[in-house]
């Protein structure tokens, strides 16, 4: 089967994107909606209208899905459009709504009810942005991530099932398992489809592909395609994973690494994971200025900490604290010590903070470029005082991370980006388009 590969990855209606989705989109909606894809008649009008205003056009040819992302720091709904423009012509992802609250589900663990309005707070954004013609035949779907693995079976069930109630009430099509927690390895290997569909690299046979590293509050996934059998034998046998999609099959490297978010480190460097807080108990840190005491609320716990009063701040100390927290505990294939990888999330805003990119337009930087950062914010942190009281350890556990934990070279290449054609380079795309797919496709 011969089609045109390309598919449109933004709201503006200028640019292109390559990729093989429109195959799987052609089929994904004439199954999902049959009624569109056949009744697209030339009409005599038609001329008359630019093509997204033209009546018949918004009528027949937009689809929605709905997808949204409950992290362990905030919960994400993004609304993706996309447009059939004609029955030859195959349908386009036109855009994305976005909209986001803090905190995350888990930080309402005692009060799932009040988690769930949460979520209906974002979902009525997408009542005002469906057309009601299309509401029954938009999927609505919710994955959770780090944030809900780290409670109790119990807690979480109750925020999920407050949360399918309001899915239940609303007028979108509710699948079957529309509220989840996300297996980790699925959230790495739909980052890197979102990533690789929208900048085009899913397109035609000879896929040059390129790795994704994200760094959530809770956990961090990596995630490449490996190009030498060494990879393949000396992973361990669940970090490679089968993954269908566009019609291909993608044997993927991928691993969540859980309790290695940004946020969940700064409590693993305090020594505050997965430990018993008494009451007024105080964590302190070479990675934190010295006269520093305060609160912090995370996962619906309160912690105290400050800095070492008596003893040494700076890099060099900080450096070795957070060196126990990464250090032989992730497995490092040698594949990428001299590949390029795309970088969001954390590290996407900590080098945004710290001016090292832009903060719309992101940046290429090396390993050594957080080094850099890392250092000359530790060992000035007066300067740096009206920043996040934690802005060294963060920046020096993202050092430690891509060093020690998965052994990335100085010169390794990272490409720090947000938006690709305007569009969130977040998990959530390659979960819709795994969610159309499951919705009646197979390959
Ligand atoms: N660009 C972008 N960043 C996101 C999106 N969703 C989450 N993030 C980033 O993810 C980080 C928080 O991770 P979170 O998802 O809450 O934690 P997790 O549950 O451990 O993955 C922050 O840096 C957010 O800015 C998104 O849709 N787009
Ligand atoms: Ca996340």
């Amino acid at each position: 089967m011969t089609v045109d590969p390309r598919l449109t990855a933004s709201s503006d209606p200028g640019r292109m994107t390559s990729s093989r989705l429109p195959i799987l989109l052609a089929l994904v909606f004439s199954s999902l909606f049959p009624v569109f894809s056949h009744s697209n008649r030339e009409m005599w009008f038609q001329d008359l209208f630019p093509p997204n205003t033209c009546p018949i056009n918004a009528k027949t040819n937009t689809f929605y899905g709905i997808m949204f992302d409950a992290g362990s720091t905030g919960t994400r709904i993004h609304i993706y459009t996309f447009v059939q423009k004609s029955p030859e012509i195959l349908p386009e992802l036109e855009g994305e709504i976005f909209e986001s609250v803090k905190p995350g589900l888990s930080a309402y663990a005692d009060q799932p009810e009040k988690g769930a309005e949460s979520v209906k707070r974002l979902l009525d954004m997408a009542i005002d942005a469906v057309p009601p013609h299309l509401w029954k035949k938009t999927p609505v779907v919710l994955k959770a991530t780090a944030g809900l693995r780290l409670l109790s079976e119990e807690k979480a069930q109750a925020l999920l099932s407050e949360v399918k109630e309001v899915f239940e009430e609303s007028p979108f099509l509710v699948p079957e398992d529309s509220v989840s927690i996300m297996d980790g390895s699925y959230e790495g290997i739909l980052a890197w489809i979102t990533v690789n569909f929208l900048t085009g690299q899913l397109a035609g046979h000879n896929q040059h592909t390129t790795g994704t590293l994200d760094l959530g509050g809770a956990s961090t996934q990596i995630t490449f395609l490996p190009r030498f059998e060494e990879t393949l034998k000396e992973s361990p046998r669940d970090f490679l994973t089968s993954f269908e999609m566009f019609n291909s099959t993608y044997k993927l490297y991928t691993h969540s690494y859980l309790g290695f978010g940004l946020k969940a480190a700064r409590l693993a460097t305090l020594g505050a994971l997965n430990t018993e807080v008494a009451d007024g108990q105080m964590f302190r840190s070479s990675c934190l200025p010295k006269q520093l005491e305060a609160e912090w609320h995370f996962g619906g716990v309160k912690y105290r900490y400050g800095g070492n009063k008596e003893g040494e701040t700076g890099f060099k100390p900080c450096y070795l604290e957070v060196l126990k927290v990464v250090k032989g505990k992730l497995h490092q294939p040698d594949e990428i010590r001299g590949s390029s990888f795309y970088a969001f999330s954390y590290y996407y805003d900590r080098a945004a903070d710290t001016n090292l990119i832009d903060y719309e337009q992101g940046g290429v930087l090396e390993v050594r470029d957080f080094e850099r950062k890392a250092k000359e914010v530790c060992d000035n942190m007066e300067r740096f005082s009206s920043a996040s009281p934690f802005l060294c350890m963060d920046l020096t556990y993202i050092t430690a991370l891509l060093k020690e934990g998965f052994g990335f070279r100085d010169n390794t290449l990272l490409q720090l980006t947000k938006k690709v054609n305007n569009i969130e380079t977040s998990w959530t795309l390659g979960a819709t388009f795994h969610l159309l797919q499951s919705l009646g496709i197979t390959y």
